[in-house]
């Protein structure tokens, strides 16, 4: 992984089988770490998005559950097994949308089924493999996908624009569009990433301006209703961003704030790209249409950072919004780069099962 002084958000002892997330909430004036002892508190700090983005949430419940484990007997392997699933299927109702997190529960429950049936230690010692092999191959596939969306943009000085985070705070390091443009800065490609400050969490003010700064990567803070007005006076190169769950037609769910982001870039000719692993492709769901929407807490929007700002009002919520396949010019993953063909993406070109 490339030279990063951006803190990990993930940290995991495969030998004292200790999990500690980085709690985002409090970033970037603090870094704290939480320790993460059991599935409970796996649901626990993604649930109150203390960890966060598409990928980390995926691996931060599976490695909640190897801790667990470790601590404890079961009188058959059977008995461990059905512990397993019932304990993945309560992390998998943490957040609804990102469908990373129930591909690696799908994965987690066929190893549980599949370990040798020797022991119930037998059991957890392939989960903890699995666990760990699932930690350490996101940074590759991170490294890979900024390698394929970089190779979408020629020349230098260019200009991009993502929403929300999607660095090493999200992932287990590099990140998906912020790792685009970590490696469109490494090719020497980038004159500036414009950042969205995404409210109401406020991950591109207080995560990925954190990242790009850290990182000496040229960067600049704009707020969710000043994008169309920088397309309309700069030359935008492309917009990259994340994915919590890509439909199988090519529909994107992402945070909320990108179909808008899509449809400006549209209306002004800018290139459109989504980056994601193929962990976050899902060809069981047809069409956006089929994608559940997260709506959270309405005191998100009332507050900021715990001041209230709105108290009495109504409130409207979805963490994600939908952005149609026919607003994406390309899906960039670790495989490859999908392009539409006649305007319909095919998913599958670039999914292995
Ligand atoms: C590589 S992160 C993907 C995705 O997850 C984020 O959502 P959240 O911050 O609510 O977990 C955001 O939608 C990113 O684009």
């Amino acid at each position: 992984m490339s030279m990063t002084n951006v803190l990990r958000s993930i940290l995991y002892d495969g030998n004292s089988r200790s999990l500690k997330v980085l709690n985002q909430l409090l970033l970037p004036h603090k870094e704290e770490y939480v320790d993460v002892k059991d599935s409970n508190d796996g649901y626990d700090v993604i649930k109150k998005m203390i960890v966060r983005g598409a990928p980390a949430i995926a691996m931060v419940a599976i490695l909640s559950l190897a801790v667990e484990l470790a601590d404890k007997s079961f009188d058959s392997p059977e008995e461990c097994t059905k512990y397993i699933e019932s304990r993945l299927d309560y992390l998998y109702k943490s957040r609804p949308t990102a469908v990373n997190l129930g591909d690696a529960v799908k994965k987690a429950k066929e190893v549980a089924r599949n370990a040798a049936l020797d022991s119930a230690a037998d059991i957890v010692l392939e989960y903890a493999k699995m666990a760990e092999i699932m930690l350490e191959e996101d940074i590759r596939t991170n490294e890979r996908i900024g390698k394929h969306g970089s190779t979408l943009f020629e020349g230098k000085d260019l200009e991009v624009v993502t929403i929300c985070n999607t660095g090493s705070l999200a992932t287990a390091g590099y990140g998906t569009a912020l790792g685009v443009i970590r490696s469109l800065h490494a090719d020497g490609k980038l004159g500036m990433a414009w950042a969205l400050e995404t409210r109401p969490y406020l991950q591109g003010a207080r995560l990925t301006a954190y990242e790009l700064v850290a990182d000496g990567i040229p960067g600049t803070l704009i707020t969710d209703s000043m994008a169309a007005a920088l397309m309309k006076t700069r030359k935008i190169a492309g917009v990259v961003v994340g994915a919590d769950r890509v439909a199988a037609n090519g529909d994107t769910a992402n945070k909320i704030g990108t179909y808008q982001l899509a449809v400006v870039a549209k209306y002004h000719g800018v290139k459109f790209y989504v980056a994601a692993p193929t962990t976050s492709i899902d060809l069981h769901t047809a069409t956006g249409a089929d994608i559940p929407i997260e709506t959270r807490a309405d005191d998100e929007l009332r507050e900021v950072q715990g001041v209230s700002i709105a108290p009495e009002i109504n409130v409207w919520n979805p963490a994600f919004d939908v952005t149609d396949s026919s607003l994406i010019d390309g899906i960039i993953t670790e495989n490859g780069v999908v392009l539409p063909q006649n305007g319909v993406f095919d998913m599958r070109s670039v999914c292995s099962s």
